[in-house]
């Protein structure tokens, strides 16, 4: 079967970012066709955000009842994982689209199933299930929304070994007794976390000397510290060299040895789903990553009609992230199609901005780390004459009573010639709500001297914007 049909955009990959940027082109009067090889949600929905979140959860409420008296009582000390898993299998949707499918038909958005490739200029061709072509060319823009894979290294043996990578590991239907984990960054910590809460030995194998790299130093500090507190064994300075399974994995460590477990995950990096998608027809290397301006056009495209938005262009691997771009390329590509006026500036509703300066991010381990904006590294980087102030969240009355022990930091970085928060970081429990008045007061750019009247509710954690405040003020 093959056919040509034509719309106004053709949007490639149905994951977070694909769906919302369809929306605001829709939205803005265009006609839209999106097309998805696999689940229309993408890679958040079912391997990704909600599983992993969903078998982080309930540990993560066990521990809280457990640090306090009169509650802990009540819970005991174990965790039902078989209802854990059902859950997270709930939040997986079991690994079917159709209410996302229906929410593309109620917003008018038609979806071709299969995997699609672009074929030159504004021209799409989808291998359709069951065989045959069919061929969709667009009337103004393709947006490429086509996300990321688990990047593996390149060791002797990986191939034949059966690895898990994150999707194994957000949707495997029991924990393994013995898991291996090779990564130091947000998947690596979160997996560790939730099988090691689910019953599963961790050993987390860490090339570097550090969890979180991209982080402030103490948010990975305080995480590393409640890993081996709750029984992960963390090694740092430990890589892998090669690996073969024999019934179970056995990983080579070099000059440390060899380490036996029933599974490894690899949490080592994601690449861009690229490498079938015919850029070579369009000028771009297949592979790489999609670098785009402010509106979301691909860099080195002629014509001005070639976008990418989320994962793809690599500017922040985040859901959120990639559904603000979604918004708001959606949004241009619908004005440029109707010959509407942009609005370019810094913070205008044409430009992600928000992606060069204001990124929140939420690590849902045991303490959790929310972070926005820039560390206290990345801001001196650029030249800014920054400092940063610290303060202990446990010496806040919310946290006491939040939870006995109530171990946490936080840190904002400040920009002293214009004296805003360019940066903020906390660590503790129950952190991940706190998070939003960070980024309003980053994306806001709001002066230290207005803070002062952000008062916060007592006896909240959230006091402990009052507490840097008058470190900052001395
Ligand atoms: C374990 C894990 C946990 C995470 N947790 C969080 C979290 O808590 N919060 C957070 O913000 N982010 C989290 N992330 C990151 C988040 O999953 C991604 O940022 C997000 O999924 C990116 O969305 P996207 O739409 O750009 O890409 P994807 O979600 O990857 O969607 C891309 C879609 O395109 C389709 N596709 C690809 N190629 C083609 C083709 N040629 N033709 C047709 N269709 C194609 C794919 O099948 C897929 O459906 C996590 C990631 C991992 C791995
Ligand atoms: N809660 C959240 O927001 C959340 C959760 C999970 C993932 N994510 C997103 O997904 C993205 C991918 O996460 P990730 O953890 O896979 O990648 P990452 O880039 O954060 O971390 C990869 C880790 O693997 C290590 N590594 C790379 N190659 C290696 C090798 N050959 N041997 C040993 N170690 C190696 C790196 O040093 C690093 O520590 C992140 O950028 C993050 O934004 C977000």
């Amino acid at each position: 079967m093959s056919g040509t049909d034509e719309f106004d955009l053709v949007v490639l990959g149905a994951g977070p970012t694909g769906e919302n940027l369809a929306d605001r082109a829709r939205a803005g009067g265009l006609s839209v066709a999106i097309v998805e090889r696999e689940l229309v949600g993408g890679e958040c929905s079912y391997w990704a955000c909600m599983p992993s979140k969903a078998l982080l959860r309930p540990p993560a409420a066990l521990r809280e009842a457990q640090r306090l008296p009169g509650a802990r009582a009540a819970v005991g000390d174990g965790l039902d994982a078989d209802a854990v898993l059902r859950r997270r299998d709930d939040f997986a949707s079991l690994w079917r689209d159709d209410g996302q499918v229906a929410w593309l038909e109620s917003a008018g958005i038609t979806l071709v199933r299969g995997h699609g490739r672009l074929d030159g200029e504004r021209r799409v061709v989808v291998d359709v299930p069951g065989g045959g072509r069919r061929i969709l060319t667009a009337r103004h823009a393709v947006a490429v929304c086509t996300g990321t894979g688990a990047a593996l290294p390149d060791l002797p043996g990986i191939e034949h070994t059966g690895v898990w990578t994150s999707r194994e590991a957000t949707s495997a239907p029991e924990a393994p007794g013995r898991l291996a984990v090779v990564g130091g960054g947000v998947v690596a910590v979160e997996m560790a976390t939730a099988w090691s809460a689910l019953g599963s030995r961790v050993t987390l194998l860490v090339r570097e000397q550090a969890l979180l790299p991209r982080l402030e130093p103490f948010a990975g500090q305080l995480v590393a510290e409640a890993l081996r507190e709750s029984g992960v064994d963390l090694r740092f300075g430990a890589s892998v060299t090669g690996l073969a399974r024999d019934g179970e994995v056995v990983l080579d460590l070099g000059e440390h040895g060899e380490l036996r477990a029933d599974e490894v995950l690899f949490a080592t990096g994601r690449r861009p789903a690229t490498g079938d998608l015919g850029l070579e027809t369009v000028g771009l290397e297949p592979g790489g990553w999609i670098e785009v301006d402010d509106t979301g056009l691909a860099v080195g495209v002629a014509g001005g009609w070639l976008y990418a938005a989320g994962d793809v262009n690599r500017r922040a691997l985040l859901t959120h992230q990639g559904k603000y771009q979604g918004r708001v390329f959606g949004a241009v590509i619908a004005d440029r199609a109707a010959g509407r006026e942009l609005d370019l500036a810094p913070w205008g509703r044409s430009v992600a901005t928000a992606d060069r300066t204001a990124v929140p991010q939420v690590v849902f381990t045991d303490p959790e780390v929310a972070s926005v904006g820039l560390t206290l590294a990345e801001a001196t980087a650029t030249g800014r004459r920054v400092r940063a102030v610290d303060y202990r969240i446990g010496n806040v009355a919310g946290a006491a009573l939040y939870a006995d022990g109530y171990r946490g930091q936080a840190r904002a970085v400040i920009d002293l010639d214009r004296e805003t928060v360019v940066g903020a970081t906390f660590v503790g429990s129950a952190v991940a709500e706190l998070l939003h008045s960070a980024t309003v007061a980053v994306a806001g750019e709001v002066p230290l001297s207005r803070l002062w009247h952000a008062v916060p509710a007592y006896p909240t954690i959230s006091e402990v914007w009052l507490r840097l405040l008058e470190a900052w003020r001395g």
